[in-house]
């Protein structure tokens, strides 16, 4: 899994057309979608990451929390971005891996949100600019790594 992240003053979104021949199935609200003093996570969820969908999802929440605590961020946002590799787990997979980590994230007592997966969405986000507001992590399976 690739995750970039980036705190952000805000994060807004539009959603423009279908990338998926299945989307997610998404209500007129979720359409359009701002998030104000926001950690925003970018995520790829990669082929790797079949081996074990649920470690990468506790792995990821566990990296995005410790970003979260040093910038100290209260609001998260999960958002479905295919261009941060080229080895892309397959939609269904991806799908329930983000959606996991955002209710998981929940869990923790942050407020969450996520963008609509599988669609192109217009999208405009403010960086707040410090040294910690523009971080990627890579997060594989352990079984992976004994390869
Ligand atoms: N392995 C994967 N990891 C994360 N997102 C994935 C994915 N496979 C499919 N998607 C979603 O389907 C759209 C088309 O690839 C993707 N759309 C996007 O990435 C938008 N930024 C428009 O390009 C995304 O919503």
């Amino acid at each position: 899994m690739r995750v970039l992240l980036i705190h952000s003053d805000y994060i807004e979104y539009e959603v423009k057309d279908k990338a998926l021949k299945n989307p997610e199935l998404i209500s007129d609200e979720m359409k359009k979608g701002r998030m104000d003093e926001v950690l925003v996570a970018f995520i790829s969820v990669e082929k790797v990451d079949e081996k074990n969908p649920n470690e990468i999802v506790d792995k990821a929440v566990e990296e995005i929390v410790n970003v979260a605590k040093q910038v100290k961020a209260e609001n998260l946002f999960v958002y479905p971005f295919a261009h941060l590799s080229s080895e892309l787990a397959k939609p269904s997979v991806a799908l329930e891996v983000l959606k996991k980590i955002e209710e998981k994230l929940k869990e923790k007592g942050y407020n969450v949100g996520r963008a609509p997966f599988g669609y192109y969405k217009a999208f405009k986000i403010s960086c707040k600019g410090h040294p910690l507001a523009e971080l990627s992590r890579t997060i594989v399976p352990e079984a992976a790594k004994e390869e």
